[in-house]
């Protein structure tokens, strides 16, 4: 394995593993596999790179430090000469981390200063433009994002709001030097780290940018950012004769189907809707869930008598409720209630045969493929920027798409179901 990467939640796990797995032309990208958590065993030899998807985005600083610190060590033991710290896109965070705590552990575990760090993700519409976030033409904190149920971004300023999850200065290298090109932009990460900078904003407004930052940090030790930053890596990789390159080809996937949704975003909402106009939808009643009045059989029967026609059971809600919601039952109670929901439900399902996943939400995704217990994905063909198919390595047929909130066309559930029935026919 050359290069690992911890992901502090699944989908962006899987998010990061396409980008590595496609590369850029004409190189293409790295032999990469998914693993959830961190494995008990050694890597296959012929992976080339190895993505940790962690649950760690909202969960206590501490605990999230701890679990990248283990996510590291397997990665160095297997080889390792390259870490990325991918988090995601929109960096979401609270102002006491995890951001912060997770890259500065890992920089000073590895002993270095001026990390990038660099969430956008332009095919996405995220860029960062004299360190401030953008999602299209809003900023971060006029994107929805300041709706977010776990950690409500309220502040486009991305070096102010790392300030206040760091104990090290927090630098910035602005787009008038990106667009200077790899050499300037490895000199300014240098002035950087010499003044004692551990993390380093970089803007990115293109993918051309993100090729210039990837040239870079060919020689960094430890790279932190959105699945963006990952574009030019393979091919530092393959051009420096250490990767081979080329395209993966997955196995196929076939049998029944669900969409399970727990993403209250702008995006999934639209996506729930589009969905609702050709397919059987269920919305999942909170009160009735949190008062143990609904629990997964219900879901597991919902979906069982629309079997083949693409059933999506949701929770998603709008901000007001999710605040109405939270307000009653507490934000974390009501989370936790839900992921724990759809992921029995998936696991009773997976049981009687269901082969083909779609899970809308990051949080909704770390509890349902936890609970499936699956332990590895290869990384198949990629259906919307950022979202690939995903096939279990373990022969056992399953198949599953996890979408982030933000992510996806407005017709993304129907599609899915059909990207995994191809799965076998497509290569990636
Ligand atoms: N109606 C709701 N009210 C409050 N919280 C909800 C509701 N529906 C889902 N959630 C919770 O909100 C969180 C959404 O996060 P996530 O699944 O990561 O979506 P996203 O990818 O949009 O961030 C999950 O923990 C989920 O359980
Ligand atoms: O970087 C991104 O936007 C995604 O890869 C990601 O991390 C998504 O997280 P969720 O929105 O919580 O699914």
């Amino acid at each position: 394995m050359i290069i690992g990467v911890i992901a502090d939640d699944f989908t962006g796990a899987s998010d990061i593993a396409n980008t590595i797995a496609k590369g850029v032309e004409p190189e293409g990208g790295l032999r990469t596999v998914q693993y959830l958590n961190v494995p008990p065993h050694p890597a296959a030899p012929d992976v080339e790179a190895g993505v940790i998807a962690l649950k760690s985005r909202s969960i206590p600083a501490g605990e999230a430090v701890a679990q990248s610190l283990a996510a590291l060590d397997w990665l160095l033991a297997q080889g390792c000469r390259q870490i990325v710290f991918k988090y995601c896109s929109t960096f979401d965070s609270t102002p006491e981390g995890n951001i912060g705590p997770v890259a500065e552990a890992l920089a000073r575990r590895l002993g270095v200063l001026g990390v990038v760090a660099c969430p956008a993700f332009p095919d996405a519409g995220r860029s960062v433009y004299m360190g401030h976030l953008f999602v299209g033409d809003r900023l971060l904190n006029d994107s929805g994002m300041e709706h977010h149920p776990l950690n409500p971004m309220t502040d486009p300023d991305l070096r102010r709001w790392l300030t206040r999850q760091s104990t090290d200065p927090v630098g910035l290298v602005g787009w008038p030097v990106i667009r200077q090109g790899a050499g300037a932009t490895r000199d300014a990460l240098a002035e950087a780290a010499g003044r004692g900078e551990r993390l380093v904003i970089a803007d990115a407004i293109s993918n051309d940018d993100l090729l210039v930052l990837a040239q870079a940090c060919a020689e960094a030790r430890l790279i932190t950012g959105g699945s963006g930053i990952a574009r030019g890596l393979p091919r530092n990789l393959i051009r420096a004769g250490l990767a081979r390159g080329g395209r993966p080809a997955v196995d196929g996937v076939d049998g029944a189907e669900a969409v399970l949704v727990g993403s209250c975003s702008r995006a999934t909402r639209a996506q729930i809707e589009r969905h609702r106009a050709g397919h059987p939808v269920l919305a999942v009643d909170v009160d009735a869930v949190m008062e143990g009045r609904l629990g997964p059989a219900d879901i597991v029967a919902f979906v069982d008598a629309h079997r083949g026609a693409g059933p999506l059971v949701y929770s998603s809600s709008d901000p007001d409720r999710v605040a109405a919601l939270q307000e009653t039952y507490g934000r974390e109670p009501v989370a936790h209630a839900l992921d724990a929901l759809f992921g029995e439900a998936a696991r009773v399902l997976v049981a009687a045969g269901t082969r083909r996943i779609v899970v809308g939400g990051g949080e909704t995704s770390g509890a349902v493929v936890t609970a499936l217990g699956v332990t590895s994905f290869r990384i198949g063909p990629e259906i919307d920027p950022g979202v690939p198919v995903l096939v279990a390595e373990d022969g056992s047929g399953l198949g599953v798409a996890l979408k982030s909130g933000n992510f996806g066309g407005e017709d993304f559930f129907a599609r899915a179901l059909d990207a995994l029935a191809g799965a076998g026919r497509v290569a990636a």
